[in-house]
């Protein structure tokens, strides 16, 4: 059992719906070495949150591999909000590449392709004269393939040219079908991290790029051995953590051999409030490894008291801590 005070229960809210989440909760615990994050959405089942707590345990026990470079290139992430919104968020990211959450529930290509073409002038203003900007789309899985074919064209038309696009398809199979039909480059998330077997990515030449989520795929190191594996250039992406949940995203993309992308670590900027003070923002398109430090030293007393969450979301929490725990230790 852990002790109380190894556990801190977090709920923050979000400035923007992602994912249909107006509120972000979460665990952090305290290791030999530092705090590690447990944040796996409220609606994964035991099995699949086991993962995610192998990351934490990892980080805790400060069990990472060294980095090989001081920053990380990271793109500002733009949910489905409407082109001047879009703009906003770009405008205060100072990153030069940005992903595009299109192909929502209830949204529309239209709506999509207007969001896309507000982004890239948005991004090239903050790029100045002549400055390469990168533009990437993310449809977590909506479209079929024939769907997938057409939207990419007029999408990659929106935004003078895509720089990949994450998941149009949610079948690995289909991937791979919208993968010979389509100029736009296809990078695989969900593949991935919610496979039974990420490999059949690389069987299929489904994708050009693979994202890859430390917590889902149960930590740094595991996710170093499937960029060995996998054979493709990697983007490490978070799944909107607190910001010592990012830093085990930043962990692993500081010890990646290659780093020929920007990355899905920009988060936090996301969330309204975090546990790190400062916390983990980019600045002028990049994070800083030295947050690694700060995130292993973990929050400050006025940090915990502020983001602690209410009374029961903490104790759902901890039952559900102690439920995956036992799974992971093999305990009954
Ligand atoms: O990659 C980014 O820019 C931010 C992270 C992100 O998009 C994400 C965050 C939580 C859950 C799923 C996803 C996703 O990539 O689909
Ligand atoms: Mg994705």
């Amino acid at each position: 059992m852990t002790e109380p005070d190894d556990l801190h229960v977090w709920s923050l809210p979000m400035r923007v719906r992602f994912r249909g989440l107006t509120l972000r909760e979460g665990v952090l615990l305290r290791g030999e070495a530092g705090w590690g994050e447990w944040s796996p959405f409220v609606e994964y089942d035991a099995a699949e949150a086991a993962a995610w707590l192998r990351c934490a345990r990892e980080a805790a026990a400060g069990d990472w591999p060294a980095p090989v470079r001081d920053r990380v290139p990271v793109n500002v992430t733009v949910p489905a909000v409407d082109p001047r919104a879009a703009r906003a968020l770009v405008l205060a990211g100072g990153c030069t590449t940005a992903k595009v959450k299109v192909a929502e529930p209830g949204g529309d290509l239209d709506a999509d392709a207007d969001r896309v073409a507000a982004v890239r002038e948005a991004l090239t203003e903050v790029a100045g004269d002549g400055a390469a900007t990168h533009v990437r789309v993310d449809a977590n899985g909506a479209w079929d393939v024939e769907e997938a074919v057409d939207a990419l064209a007029r999408l990659d038309r929106a935004a003078g040219g895509l720089e990949y696009a994450e998941q149009p398809c949610a079948a690995v199979e289909d991937l791979a079908r919208v993968r010979r039909r389509t100029w736009v480059p296809i990078a695989a998330d969900e593949s991935i991290r919610r496979a039974a077997d990420p490999y059949r990515v690389r069987e299929l030449e489904a994708a050009d790029v693979a994202v890859l989520k430390v917590q889902p795929l149960g930590g740094v190191r595991a996710c170093l051995r499937v960029a060995e594996e996998i054979g493709l250039p990697v983007v490490v992406s978070s799944a909107v953590e607190s910001s010592v949940g990012l830093a085990a995203g930043v962990a692993l993309a500081a010890a990646l051999p290659d780093l020929p992308h920007a990355c899905g670590l920009g988060t936090a900027t996301l969330l309204g409030d975090d546990v790190l003070d400062p916390p983990a923002r980019p600045v002028d398109g990049s994070l800083p490894v030295t947050l690694l430090a700060g995130a292993a030293l973990g929050p400050e007393p006025d940090a915990l008291a502020r983001t602690a969450a209410p009374a029961d979301r903490e104790a759902w929490w901890r039952r559900r801590h102690d439920e995956v725990a036992a799974l992971l230790d093999g305990r009954p």
